[in-house]
């Protein structure tokens, strides 16, 4: 089996020459010349992820790590841990936000139990339990390093499976009460911003959960003292074993050129942690929303990504990165099926200066 070290050295810059043809093709497609934006730059991006300017889009599915997080019994969510479990197995049987969403986009969700903190089950729930749940981070790191790398390693199994069973795209999620607030403190850390800045009430805090939130934050980060300048020991120290599972499905996906959406702040947050592991993966990473936590346009802003979607969503579990499928639909649609300026016998655009 591949490991980090390996898939940091195996991740290639995009294929140039599909880009270029997927950009031929778009100029000779009878619209006005770039006039789908973002869908076209997609599409482009996405033929030089897969070294091919013909983009099939028509297998996908939402990976969702599911963990839970020790940090909870400081008081810093709404809701108990036992929650994660519920969800978990409610993915399963198809009763989440994500698997009606995921039904209308045709993608299938593949729950990961990659920590949760009881045994849980299911049909079709991946196995890849790193611990019972992290360590409450006020008290010490969450996880070891060790910990930190087996759960990226098990997200970079997870794409590499998935890109060998016909998977085109991939879209990323998460379940697990807490994260929010590992994702604040790694935001924190990587961005230089004051927990303050970063920091919102994730699925429902008053506004004294929220100050008591922000202040268990900073004494995380305090006791602690990631290194910014190395991402595992960030991710081991005040993250969470679903955000380093997601980071290792981007680094995953990114080695074996396979496309991988970014979900809302939990995602965006592992998507930072796998650039900063390894800046080739940023050409792989495709934007969907962006969430309406407060560092929701900063992570956005920090990864240098236009998402499609400002609709103030922060629901998770790879709600907002399964809402993008329809959109691609609809690109991949146009960029296959349209005629072209010399099918309807009319003289092409020369592309502007
Ligand atoms: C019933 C329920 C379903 C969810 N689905 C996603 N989340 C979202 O909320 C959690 C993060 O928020 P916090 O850090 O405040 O715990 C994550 O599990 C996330 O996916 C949920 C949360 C709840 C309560
Ligand atoms: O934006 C998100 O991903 C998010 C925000 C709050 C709670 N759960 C998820």
């Amino acid at each position: 089996m591949v490991s980090l070290q390996q898939v940091i050295n195996g991740i290639k810059p995009l294929d140039e020459k599909a880009m270029g043809l997927a950009q031929r093709r778009w100029n000779t497609i009878a619209k006005p010349l770039g006039s789908l934006g973002l869908l076209e730059e997609t599409i482009i991006q996405i033929a030089g992820m897969t070294n091919d300017h013909q983009v099939c889009l028509d297998k996908r599915c939402v990976v969702v790590m599911c963990a839970d997080n020790g940090v909870v019994e400081e008081g810093v969510t709404q809701t108990s841990s036992e929650v994660t479990a519920v969800v978990t197995e409610n993915f399963t049987k198809g009763e989440t936000s994500v698997n009606n969403m995921a039904n209308i986009a045709h993608a299938k969700v593949i729950p990961v139990d990659i920590g949760v903190a009881r045994d849980v089950g299911g049909e079709g729930l991946i196995h890849q339990k790193i611990a019972y749940g992290t360590k409450n981070m006020t008290k010490g790191p969450a996880m070891t390093r060790e910990e930190a790398i087996k759960a990226v390693e098990a997200g970079i199994h997870i794409a590499v499976r998935l890109k060998e069973e016909g998977y085109r795209i991939i879209a990323t999620g998460e379940m697990g009460i807490g994260n929010t607030t590992t994702s604040s403190a790694i935001t924190s850390v990587f961005l230089h911003k004051s927990p303050e800045e970063v920091t919102g009430r994730g699925a429902g805090l008053s506004s004294e959960g929220l100050k008591r939130k922000i202040n268990v934050i900073s004494k995380a980060i305090e006791i602690n003292n990631p290194n910014p300048n190395d991402p595992l020991d960030v991710l081991s120290k005040v993250g969470g074993l679903d955000i380093a599972g997601l980071t290792g499905v981007f680094l995953g996906g990114a080695f074996c050129e396979l496309p991988v959406v970014i979900d809302g702040f939990i995602s965006a947050a592992a998507a930072l942690c796998a650039v900063r592991i390894c800046p080739q993966v940023k050409g792989y990473l495709l934007p969907s929303h962006v969430s309406n936590e407060p560092a929701g346009t900063l992570l956005m802003s920090a990864l240098k990504l236009e998402p499609f979607l400002h609709a103030k969503m922060c629901l998770g579990e790879g709600s907002g990165a399964v809402a993008i499928f329809p959109i691609l639909d609809m690109a991949c649609a146009v960029y296959n099926n349209m005629s072209t300026f010399s099918d309807i016998q009319i003289e092409e655009y020369q592309p502007l200066e």
